[in-house]
């Protein structure tokens, strides 16, 4: 597949913080990419220069290989945050109001039934629910058929349910062909949706590939957990991790580490063994102290 999207050693200063510090990536036409990264690791400066909406203190954006031209805001669609919708207009009022800022656009009876609009369609957008508020900002967005879909955090807050609905909808879109590219915290959403993640720490790109990719590289272990009451106390010849979820020991070799665990008496029974997580690989890569 061709590139759609390139960002080039994209650099942006803010006086006291570099926010992002040289960040290249290629973005193919018809995949989904997502960008990941704890608080403040420039996620949302990258999208806002990829977006055009911001001038980066260097490098550049090409899009289809040229840099950002007028037309640029014809190819792509933005879903922006809440304070997008106009308060006091309902549903179909805002798709208008939008839809009358581009010289043509999709027909808005294919977005209501794209988005699943169709049931909060003339409420006040002030009494949506954060799902249903989701679905209309991303109606919004594809509201001139855009090529590229950018969604920063686009199901933060959602509850299960709303979220899973909304990935249907990503699905949906991605099968038409659409080019998107995501910020998200999740790393269940980023596995579900996405074809290609990049991970950020502080304002540079420190992985990149496939998920599957991605733990290939960094894991050839398994993880294993136990209840952290029957390994406290005791000496081990592996480390054992202890968190609020239990116990965990990551190893290359399950065998050895059970013969010493049946060796040691230790009840077995509530053992559980799965492949490392997007969550393991992100704290591996940014470590496990807090951000903000
Ligand atoms: N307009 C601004 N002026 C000054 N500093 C800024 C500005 N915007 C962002 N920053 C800083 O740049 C850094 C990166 O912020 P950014 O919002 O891009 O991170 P992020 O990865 O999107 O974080 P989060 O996941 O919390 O949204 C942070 O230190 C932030 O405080």
């Amino acid at each position: 597949m061709p590139v759609l999207l390139e960002a080039r050693d994209l650099v942006k200063h803010y006086p006291k913080v570099k926010a992002v510090d040289g960040v290249s990536f290629d973005v193919a036409q018809g995949i989904c990419f997502g960008l990941l990264g704890p608080n403040g690791a420039g996620k949302s400066t990258t999208i806002e220069m990829l977006e055009g909406l911001s001038k980066p203190t260097g490098g550049q954006v090409l899009f289809r290989g040229a840099p950002l031209g007028a037309d640029y805001r014809d190819h792509i669609g933005i879903q922006f945050q809440t304070t997008a919708l106009q308060d006091f207009l309902t549903v179909r009022e805002n798709l208008n109001f939008f839809g009358a800022l581009y010289p043509s656009h999709r027909s808005m009876d294919e977005i209501i039934e794209r988005c699943n609009l169709g049931d909060f369609l003339d409420r006040d957008t002030r009494k949506l629910s954060g799902g249903q508020r989701q679905r209309a900002l991303l109606g919004i967005a594809l509201i001139n058929d855009p090529e590229l879909l950018f969604l920063d955090e686009p199901t933060t807050g959602l509850d299960p349910q709303a979220r899973r609905n909304f990935w249907e909808l990503i699905g949906d879109i991605k099968r038409a062909g659409k080019t998107l590219l995501l910020t998200t915290h999740y790393m269940e959403e980023a596995y579900a949706l996405c074809d290609e993640i990049g991970i950020m720490d502080h304002g540079h790109l420190i992985a990149r590939g496939t998920p599957k990719a991605l733990l290939a590289q960094h894991f050839d272990e398994k993880v294993l957990e136990l209840p952290s009451s029957l390994l406290a106390g005791r000496e081990w010849s592996f480390p054992v991790h202890h968190s609020e979820a239990g116990a965990e020991i990551r190893t290359r070799s399950v065998n050895s580490v059970l013969g010493e665990l049946l060796g040691a008496g230790v009840d077995l029974t509530q053992l559980h063994q799965r492949p490392p997580s997007l969550d393991d690989l992100f704290l591996e890569l940014t470590g496990k102290d807090e951000r903000s």
